[in-house]
């Protein structure tokens, strides 16, 4: 069976080679992650067809784009891709409606529904202006618009924030996630920001010296402790929770995942609304009997799946509560005085959770 993407790549700079093979989904968001220099703009490029790897094979959606075994590789014009840089380069002579035009005009296509996507980036209002009275997000949503105008198979957005300073990555951030759950295309997302990676990932690719270290859902890949990620101090994991429910008279709202509930501070959501929930390592506590006399309102069954112990007398244990992955920060001392070990029935205390949408 063949996945919906399928990239291979080989590619030597000399003191950089890219070396994957990676077999993504076919819709949401596929993050890549990883340091500066490992290889994410190379991939992302190679696959718009930016950069022709020597060796490479590239699918999407049951389309090849290259196969370099049949000396196949079509030029970046033949995609049907949209390309979001950092800068969002528009033409500065044109308005936004000339910008967003200009790509259908030159290309013949029948594009996209223009009116969703205005909507959808929240960029109607702005049509007869030019770039240069626009704010950075507005220019970047513009830019948006336009790789998405042509209706692409396929998104891929490099480091589309890194321009922008933190509130309009605030101010943008919500359409992503918006654009990303309305439009039934796959998105492939650079960026080196974690908190981009928690806030839009569904799947999440990590990227070091060329190599893909790891690839797979967002949450199981979050707390694979084979994965530098699970260890740094702001290692967390990120469910998806439907609001399930509201105490008013204690100012809570009760939220559901795949293995029980947990108490929120009240969010002013309706019943059935899904959310992005994110729950940092060091706000995980582990005990081996239920706490009957604990302020913490969130004390789940788990089951401890990995342990690893760092340089720093830290340990990173890895657990599943229901179906869920989460990681818990604790210390080596901790780790030996509990005799924690793989398999073992435990109670985690959840300290605090944040809401990411
Ligand atoms: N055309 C090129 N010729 C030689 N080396 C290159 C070329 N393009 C990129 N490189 C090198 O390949 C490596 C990977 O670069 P790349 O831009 O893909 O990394 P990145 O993960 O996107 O980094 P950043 O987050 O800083 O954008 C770097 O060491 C870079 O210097």
């Amino acid at each position: 069976m063949t996945t919906p993407i399928h990239a291979k790549f080989e590619l030597d700079y000399g003191e950089f080679r890219l070396n994957v093979d990676l077999d993504l989904p076919g819709s949401g968001v596929t993050v890549l992650f990883g340091h500066s220099g490992s290889g994410k703009t190379t991939l992302l490029r190679c696959i718009a067809g930016l950069q022709q790897a020597p060796n490479g094979f590239l699918q999407i959606n049951g389309e090849v784009w290259q196969d370099s075994e049949r000396n196949l590789f079509l030029p970046t014009h033949k995609r049907s891709l949209g390309y979001v840089f950092q800068e969002a380069n528009l033409f500065p002579h044109l308005s936004v409606k000339g910008n967003l035009q200009f790509g259908l005009k030159r290309t013949g296509l029948a594009g996209a529904d223009l009116t969703h996507i205005l909507e959808l980036l929240g960029i109607a209002h702005l049509l007869e202006r030019l770039p240069d009275g626009l704010s950075g997000g507005e220019r970047q949503r513009v830019a948006i618009a336009r790789a998405l105008a042509l209706n692409p198979q396929i998104l891929l957005m490099d480091e589309p924030l890194a321009a922008l300073d933190f509130k309009r990555k605030q101010e943008i951030l919500p359409y992503l996630g918006r654009l990303h759950r309305e439009l039934n295309i796959p998105v492939l997302y650079v960026t080196h920001s974690q908190q981009e990676v928690a806030q839009l990932a569904d799947h999440l690719v990590i990227m070091d010296e060329g190599k893909a270290l790891a690839s797979g859902p967002l949450s199981e890949t979050l707390s694979r402790l084979d994965v530098p990620l699970a260890h740094d101090r702001e290692a967390a994991t990120v469910w998806q929770v439907t609001v399930a429910g509201h105490e008013a008279e204690y100012h809570l709202t009760r939220v559901a995942f795949a293995g029980g509930t947990l108490s929120l501070t009240h969010l002013s959501a309706e019943i059935g609304t899904p959310l992005r929930l994110q729950i940092y390592a060091r706000d995980v506590s582990i005990t081996l009997q239920k706490p009957s006399d604990t302020s913490i309102l969130n004390v789940l069954p788990a089951v401890i799946t990995d342990i690893a112990d760092d340089d720093s007398g830290q340990s990173v244990v890895g657990l599943l509560v229901g179906d869920q992955p989460l990681l818990a920060h604790i210390t080596r001392k901790s780790r030996m005085l509990l005799g924690l070990r793989v398999d073992m029935n435990v109670y985690v205390q959840i300290k605090g959770t944040s809401i990411l949408n």
